[in-house]
């Protein structure tokens, strides 16, 4: 599917940009069927946006938000996603909006996957908008090079749903939505920052095996157009 590159020249104007297409996409959807979803990525990057989103005045009570993919912590453990979610996005106006968790205390990150996937069934399918991340591996969700379920993950045929990961470079193991369950969402969008990701782009980009660097099965296979929002 093709990809467009949208190029800010701050941190802060790509912040605000995209809390307005948010914004924008989810108020679309409430106005078509009277709810919205998104799935967030964590990490480092998307602090600036979540806070900008949080202020923006919409019918929040009527948007469902969840992750993209989850370290299997609580949430009060700082590896967190919800909790980063939490500090900087479910706050100030999208205080409103319904959270829903990838988390949840079972004996095992297989069991809390099975507990996800039921929990996350009802959000709708596809979702409205989906914001990725990028590791400088080239990984995307916690679809990491190496990673247990890798396949499976990245498999379209896969049902729609959580599973779980582990790799080298993920640290705690991971739960996660799969590829099936994020690449056709209305608005699809790849969230970078900085030179070294953007030279990670071009190189992901570029020819290889999607296992070596697994954005490229949203880059090469996503049903939706995937629209990159870089800033240095
Ligand atoms: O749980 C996570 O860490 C994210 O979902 C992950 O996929 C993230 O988007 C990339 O690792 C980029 O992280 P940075 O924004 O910190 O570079």
């Amino acid at each position: 599917m093709t990809s467009t590159l949208h190029s800010f020249a701050s941190a802060a104007d790509l912040a605000g940009s995209l809390a307005d297409k948010v914004a924008d996409t989810l108020s679309a959807a409430i106005a078509a069927r009277g709810t919205a979803s998104i799935a967030v990525s964590g990490g480092s990057t998307p602090k600036a946006f979540f806070q900008a989103l949080s202020t923006r005045d919409i019918a929040w009570e009527k948007v469902t938000i969840t992750l993209v993919d989850e370290r299997f912590v609580p949430a009060d453990n700082p590896r967190s996603n919800h909790l980063l979610v939490d500090a900087n996005l479910l706050q100030n106006k999208a205080k409103a909006a319904r959270f829903v968790p990838l988390y949840q205390p079972a004996p095992s990150v297989e069991e809390a996957a099975r507990l996800a996937t039921a929990k996350s069934a009802e959000i709708g399918i596809p979702f409205d908008i989906v914001i990725l991340g990028m590791g400088g591996d080239g990984h995307t969700a916690s679809f990491f090079p190496g990673g247990s379920n890798l396949a499976k993950a990245l498999d379209a045929s896969t049902q729609r749903g959580i599973i779980t990961m582990e790799a080298e470079g993920a640290g705690e193991p991971r739960l996660t939505f799969t590829f099936s369950s994020l690449e056709d969402a209305a608005l699809l969008v790849l969230h970078i920052e900085g030179e070294g990701k953007k030279d990670v782009l071009a190189k992901a980009e570029g020819s290889g095996e999607e296992a070596e660097m697994p954005i490229r099965a949203i880059l090469r296979r996503a049903t939706s157009p995937v629209e990159i929002y870089w800033a240095p």
